[in-house]
């Protein structure tokens, strides 16, 4: 939904900015219909940029436009607007104009004051009292079921399980088999679903599990499509079996079997993902380009959803391979959000704390300068976040981690830990310059997947793995990487719609 909506608001906003001007010189009811009509003229040419956009979508808007615009309330509002612009002068009229194009610039830049306001105080109430509705916000401990340990963080421990069906008792048998427990449970335990126990008497573990449940709503109203879906959460009502009276569990749609760093122990990653991500094994390609493009189609999907969360203010801060989940239908979810910060409010921004894997940590190692004072109340931080969006640009924390999984991905022996840990030491030392690493480094990696297409993977990582300049940039952005030549040649994405296409056959 979300998707089929947002080009059609960034339709709007464009041509609001394109007639704001001609709109607020001439504003009346007629105007108004005039303008939707033209909008509808602009519907075809829109389209070609910004997808296809329904028409009923369209019609709805001009049909409400032109009944507010008949409304005598809106009536009574133009023509107090026009006697008050009527009473300035012609340079009082451009003062004013430039004053709301400026706030409107202002409002609208990264992180978004005004579509975050818009979120705070009406989309995060309605989807609290439409989950009420629905009973998402009453999950109980008997709803699930547990099974296999997944892995176990700092704060948490992480297990696979089933939703219980209505009117079902739970006959949980937990079999030996091949080297883990798995759980096995009949077919109707159909939903498999990820849990995650905060753990109970750690320090920090408690707001930390707070803080993924928060960040895990505002994604799902922000940006859906790039991580886990959430479906929320519960406190054990008593004590038995992995279950602590009082402990907090968090609960996610299973979005599939392996994240990146499972595939990439295996010896012929990227291959092994080739069919997942495109549907079919890629015929009549040499197998270095197969390669080349199924980790080219990983990177797009990693930055497109960075792009989508950096724009709406968060910034992961954990971005690495075992926090990327492969769905069955090859998409690449973003998990584990308990060391994001919204820089938009603040949120999870503690000066001077850094909570990060060493391995793919930049060489700030903080996301903002370490001079920078705790955030003020969070009206006023989300006034200000665009400043210092411009100032220090937050978000390149994340791609310099993107970086570095693009050269796990690219160059076998820095996938294993040992690997990696001797590429950060030798990164270090010529002060993360990659073109100086490559001269200087004895782990004799081979590059020739980056090299390929003259060298533009390997351009692209040049400009991902660098420290920052002194305006604090000098590293891309997700969107500035998504114009890199890299992604210019659109191999990958042509073989990934042609898979769609011959699976919707
Ligand atoms: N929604 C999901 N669908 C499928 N697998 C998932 C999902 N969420 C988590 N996992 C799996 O569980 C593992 C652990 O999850 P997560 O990273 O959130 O836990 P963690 O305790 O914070 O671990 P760490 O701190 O080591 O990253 C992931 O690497 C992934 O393989």
């Amino acid at each position: 939904m979300a998707s089929l909506l947002s080009p059609t608001v960034t339709t709007v906003q464009h041509n609001l900015k394109c007639t704001s001007f001609s709109l607020l010189r001439r504003t009346s009811p007629n105007n108004f219909c005039l303008y939707f009509n033209r909008l509808k003229g602009y519907h075809g040419r829109c389209n070609a940029f910004f997808g296809n956009i329904p028409d009923d979508l369209l019609d709805n808007a001009i049909n409400l436009d032109q009944s507010l615009s008949q409304s005598p309330i809106f009536q009574s509002g133009i023509m107090q607007f026009q006697k008050v612009t009527g009473e300035l002068s012609e340079m009082q009229r451009w003062e004013s104009l430039v004053f709301a194009g400026l706030t409107w610039i202002y409002l609208t830049a990264r992180p978004g004051v005004l579509i975050g306001a818009i979120d705070a105080y009406l989309f995060a109430p309605v989807q609290l009292g439409l989950d009420s509705l629905s009973g998402r916000r009453s999950l109980k401990r008997t709803d699930f079921v547990i099974g296999d340990k997944l892995g176990e963080g700092s704060f948490g421990v992480v297990y696979s399980g089933a939703i219980v069906p209505k009117n079902v008792t739970v006959e949980e048998r937990v079999q030996k088999r091949g080297r883990g427990k798995t759980l096995e449970l009949d077919e109707r335990f159909k939903e498999k679903v990820i849990l995650k126990k905060v753990k109970v008497g750690v320090q920090g573990a408690d707001e930390c599990g707070d803080f993924e449940e928060w960040f895990n709503y505002r994604l799902s109203r922000a940006a859906p499509e790039t991580c886990a879906e959430f479906l929320g959460s519960f406190v054990a009502d008593k004590t038995s079996s992995q279950f602590t009276k009082g402990g907090k569990w968090l609960v996610w749609k299973f979005e599939g079997d392996r994240n990146l760093a499972d595939y990439m122990k295996d010896r012929n990653f990227p291959l092994t993902l080739e069919s997942v991500m495109f549907g079919r094994v890629l015929q009549g390609i040499e197998s270095l380009k197969r390669n080349a493009l199924i980790i080219k189609q990983i990177m797009r999907q990693i930055i497109t959803s960075l792009k989508k969360i950096h724009d709406t203010g968060i910034v992961h801060r954990d971005v690495k391979p075992a926090n990327l989940v492969v769905t069955k239908r090859g998409q690449i979810k973003l998990i584990d959000f308990g060391a994001a910060t919204d820089l938009r409010i603040g949120k999870n921004y503690v000066p001077n704390r850094t909570l990060l894997d060493p391995d793919f940590c930049p060489p700030e190692l903080y996301v903002l300068p370490e001079e920078t004072p705790s955030p003020p109340p969070e009206p006023v931080a989300a006034f200000l976040s665009p400043i210092l969006w411009l100032l220090n640009s937050p978000d390149l924390f994340d791609m310099y981690s993107t970086g570095i999984v693009l050269l796990q991905m690219a160059v076998p022996t820095l996938r294993s830990t040992a690997g990696l840990k001797n590429f950060n030491v030798e990164i270090k030392a010529v002060k993360y310059n990659l073109n100086k690493w490559r001269e200087y480094t004895r782990l004799r990696p081979d590059l020739t997947i980056l090299d390929l297409d003259s060298g533009r993977g390997w351009d692209l990582a040049t400009k991902l793995i660098s420290e920052r300049g002194s305006l604090r940039r000098g590293r891309l952005s997700a969107a500035a990487a998504l114009r890199h030549p890299y992604f210019l040649l659109g191999g990958d994405q042509a073989a990934a719609v042609l898979s769609k296409l011959s699976l919707t056959k």
